[in-house]
């Protein structure tokens, strides 16, 4: 691995005699580890080799090929570097989780932080997931689509258009694009891309982020600030800017001596040689300021595009949902189907009005005649009803669902949900003579196996 001589010189200053175990450590192999869905009934594996910061987070032996996993394509679990996962340890520590949170995350794609706080948030909670470049928005869609929650919104827009929304958020994550130097390791790319003077665009960029998403915080709301990279004028210098420009006060995390994270002046560090995982720095604080925040500035009264689905709609649609979940459903001028948890409709509704491009809830189908084509989000959703009638799939029944051929499997006639290891994978038609696989095109594997 061939690093730039002024990281280099950086990382000698920072680390002082710590700097050869940290050079020796990025050329070692990086380490796999894996995050588990704990919204879904997944059958985990004795695996003791955890993530200390993270009860669901586990080291694997080796890099399967996650492409080849049912499970995968199921949202069982989301590839996740390790010292990420300090974002979900961060939020039990920090955040009241003792009632629903409204709930930002600003930079959010491809999805691995917002899947975390997916899973950790209280019921009633509105996670919003924004990912400005549109290309890596779908790929956000796709990954929180899989991971099943209700509660959500995704966005697509520059942080400067939910100007106006003041005061909203309980938490803001802000993960911002960086420099990448704890990506090294992992991605060569991020080497090349590498200079002093994209270090210094990184950081100013990052504190016009963070100057727009503050005012949207609550007073004594929670911001999170993190990036995956080392240098100061990233992590400290912009952690130290945040303190003395904003009402904000950092927060001490208590971490155990022997997770090896370092206390930086403000913040916290993982390095590759004190903890297995790669570079990330995390830095909290609570704004100051008294109130509660209503954040209903704009007061808008209806939803642009979706109206309440009619009675009979709402019937067809019985038989898929689980009957104990308390949701709205509405439905787009184009006839898609969507539903809504009734604790996060006023949310919702509120952030629309600030919101150009988004999709909220969990798409649910089309009405056809009578009858529902069911969403493929539906079946990997949490508000599928948990009897619709299944047919379990084994490991190559599923790759061939999941690589859209035709499945080979029978059943009673109609719509079923085909599983693997009891983890809905999607949707097939059972007709007289043949069976019809509604696994989406552009979720399909392509990879030869
Ligand atoms: C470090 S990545 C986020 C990773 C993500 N939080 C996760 O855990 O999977 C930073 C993200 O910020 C986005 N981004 C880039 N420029 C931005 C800007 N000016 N405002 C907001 N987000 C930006 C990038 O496209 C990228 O997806």
């Amino acid at each position: 691995m061939q690093l730039p001589a002024s990281f280099l010189a950086l990382m000698q200053e920072l680390l002082g005699s710590e700097a050869g175990d940290f050079f020796e450590a990025l050329s070692a192999p990086h380490p796999t580890s894996i995050r588990f869905n704990t919204l879904k009934n997944i059958n985990r594996s004795e695996n003791s080799d955890g993530v200390k910061w993270c009860s669901d987070g586990i080291y694997l032996p080796e890099r399967p090929v996650f492409t080849l996993d049912p499970r995968f394509h199921a949202g069982a679990y989301y590839v996740q570097e390790a010292s990420s996962m300090l974002i979900g340890e961060a939020v039990r520590q920090l955040a009241d989780l003792s009632g629903p949170l409204r709930v930002l995350d600003l930079c959010a794609a491809p999805g691995g932080k917002t899947t975390h706080l997916a899973s950790i948030l209280p019921a009633g909670s509105l996670l919003v997931a924004n990912e400005v470049i549109r290309s890596r928005y779908q790929v956000l869609d796709y990954n929180l689509t899989k991971w099943g929650s209700a509660n959500k919104m995704a966005t697509s827009q520059q942080v400067n258009q939910f100007r106006g929304l003041k005061s909203f958020f309980d938490l803001i994550l802000i993960d911002a694009p960086c420099s990448g130097e704890g990506m090294f390791r992992k991605d060569p790319q991020a080497i090349a891309e590498w200079s002093p003077e994209n270090v210094a665009r990184c950081s100013v960029r990052q504190q016009q982020i963070l100057a727009d998403a503050i005012p949207m915080l609550k007073p004594n709301g929670l911001l999170l600030y993190s990036t995956c990279t080392y240098n100061d004028a990233e992590n400290t210098d912009n952690a130290d800017w945040l303190q003395q420009e904003f009402p904000l006060t950092p927060l001490p995390l208590n971490l155990p001596a022997d997770w090896g994270i370092a206390e930086r002046s403000i913040g916290y560090q993982c390095y590759p040689h004190r903890v297995r995982g790669e570079g990330f720095y995390l830095a909290a604080f609570q704004k100051s300021g008294s109130g509660s925040g209503s954040g209903k500035s704009k007061g808008a009264k209806k939803f642009k595009y979706y109206q309440a689905l009619s009675r009979a709609g709402q019937q067809a649609l019985k038989r898929f949902i689980r009957p104990d979940a308390d949701l709205v459903f509405l439905e787009s001028d184009k006839g898609q189907i969507i539903a809504l948890p009734e604790a996060i409709r006023e949310d919702a509704l509120q952030m629309s009005a600030y919101s150009k491009y988004f999709r909220m809830g969990t798409p649910v189908g089309i009405i056809k005649g009578k009858d529902l084509v069911p969403d493929p989000a539906l079946a990997l959703s949490t508000l599928l009803h948990p009897e619709f009638p299944r047919i379990e799939l084994d490991r190559e029944q599923a790759i061939r669902f999941l690589r859209r051929e035709d499945p080979v499997v029978t059943g009673p006639a109609g719509w079923q949900l085909v599983t693997f290891d009891g983890l809905p994978l999607g949707w097939v038609k059972v007709l007289k003579n043949r069976v019809n696989n509604y696994y989406p095109k552009e979720w399909r594997i392509r990879m030869s196996v």
